[in-house]
């Protein structure tokens, strides 16, 4: 299914199950304002390219909007927009005071230099300034992006508007960037999932982790988990993967990896087919790299008892549900007995594996965005100590809140996340008077 009917198809069955009438379920999914810019670029070879740019701003009930800029082949107007409504949901599941966008640019920013990049970067601010603002949009980073592209960012948009720190989160340090904000999505994932083995009884030592994508969140996610004393027996990246049942040593990985850009060639384990990890032996998977991996074709075969979604969607709703689509009465007419039906028929349930969703595990980074951004407001820096303490409390927070929407409403870890935030947003849209 793709990206944007996945989510889409979420937040139908949560808002059918919070009551909400067709009216308000519209407004509140409708995009706000969607942005398609061309970007063209000299080539240090003196050739000019051109590159598609996208910022999409889905919903600013609760604040500003807020989420990444990706660069990627894969971004495309549905993506991005999913992408973005994942924001708006995730913001409300997390309780900060944020709407959600998010933007990117098709291009593989591996086959381009840095001054190509920075030139790209320039040009894509150069399209969007005036549509974004400290008050009105605030990019990050995401996949293909971190706190350089943040710099440029910044400096381009404040030739426009003056210097503008809080414009960007996920900047650099020397920028205004805030201590703990490179570590904050690994670091989330870590606390969200500490929070969900308790429940069963478990702890973080003792489990074995598989972890697909070694960027910035499968990295910082492997490196937490196994300080915590978790046993990461698998990895893999775009160049292979890697697996040791005794367990990885992650700092060596780390090391490798910086040193070789991948984890190909880590003499510290056997090399795997990368496509093969998520079918890897473990009891936490942990998908941190592209959306829609976890799907109808490799579902039955995972292993893993929990599921935590670090990436943004993973797990396409077939990997859910088997001959269930969003068009079928069972959904139209929706009713907590027709919900449980449904759910019945979902393959991973149906195995007893237990998904922590994206919308509540990978919320750390943005949680310190908003760290970082009231940082900036105020002019005050915090210590990283604060910031991470800070970040355990929302965390914390948000798992109790989604666990609390599951018990009323008879549902799992997806459909609680996805009540809260739709409960919260939609209260703030009628509280504005804001329902078409
Ligand atoms: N950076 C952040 O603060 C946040 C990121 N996310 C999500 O986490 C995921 C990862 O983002 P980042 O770590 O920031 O990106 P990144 O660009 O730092 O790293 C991406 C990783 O995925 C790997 N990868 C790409 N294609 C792959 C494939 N086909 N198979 C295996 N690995 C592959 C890359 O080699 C790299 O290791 C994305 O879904 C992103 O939207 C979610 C919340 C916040
Ligand atoms: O830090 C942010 O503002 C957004 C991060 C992001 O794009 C995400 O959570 O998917």
């Amino acid at each position: 299914m793709n990206a944007l009917a996945a989510t889409n198809r979420n937040f139908r069955l949560a808002s059918k199950l919070l009551g909400i009438d067709s009216k308000l379920a519209k407004s509140l999914l409708i995009p706000f304002r969607e942005v398609k810019v061309e970007c063209t670029i000299p080539k240090d070879d003196g050739s000019l390219a051109t590159y598609v740019g996208f910022r999409i701003q889905h919903d600013n009930s609760r604040g500003p909007m807020k989420g990444g800029i990706r660069y990627h082949p894969q971004v495309e107007t549905d993506e991005v927009n999913a992408l973005a409504q994942l924001m708006t949901w995730k913001a409300a599941v997390a309780n900060i005071p944020y709407g959600g966008a998010k933007g990117g640019i098709g291009c593989d920013p591996s086959e381009l230099t840095v001054s190509e990049l920075e030139r790209l970067t320039r040009v894509f601010t150069q399209k969007i300034h005036d549509l974004i603002g400290i008050q009105i949009d605030v990019p990050a980073p995401d996949m293909g992006t971190g706190p350089q592209t943040m710099a440029w960012i910044l400096d381009e948009y404040s030739k426009f508007h003056g210097h503008s720190p809080a414009i960007v989160t996920g900047k650099p340090i020397d920028l205004g960037g805030s201590l703990g904000r490179d570590a904050a999505t690994g670091r989330g994932v870590l606390f969200a999932t500490e929070a969900l083995l308790n429940q069963h009884g478990k702890t973080i030592s003792g489990q074995r982790f598989v972890i697909q994508g070694f960027g910035n969140v499968g990295s910082w996610a492997a490196k937490l988990i196994s300080e915590k004393g978790g046993k990461v027996v698998a990895v893999s990246d775009i160049t292979g993967g890697i697996k040791n049942s005794e367990g990885l040593n992650i700092p060596s990985l780390l090391k490798h990896s910086k040193e070789h850009r991948g984890v190909r060639g880590f003499q510290g384990g056997d090399p795997i087919d990368p496509n093969s990890i998520l079918l890897q032996d473990c009891d936490v998977l942990i998908p941190a790299a592209l959306g829609g991996v976890i799907n109808r074709e490799n579902a039955n075969e995972i292993k893993a008892k929990f599921v935590v979604e670090a990436a943004n969607h993973p797990t396409d709703p077939e990997a859910d549900e088997v001959g269930f689509n969003i068009f079928s009465p069972c959904l139209l007419s929706i009713r907590k007995y027709n919900v449980n039906h449904c759910s019945m028929l979902q393959i991973l349930k149906k195995k007893g594996v237990v998904i922590l969703p994206d919308i509540l595990a990978n919320s750390g980074g943005v949680t310190v965005s908003y760290f970082e951004w009231v940082q900036n407001i105020q002019g005050f820096m915090w210590d990283e100590e604060k910031v991470n303490k800070e970040l355990k409390t929302y965390m914390t927070k948000g798992f109790k809140d989604v666990k609390e929407m599951c018990k009323t409403h008879d549902c799992d870890l997806r459909m609680g996340a996805f009540t809260l935030a739709v409960n919260r947003v939609a209260r703030a849209t009628l509280l504005r008077g804001w329902e078409a």
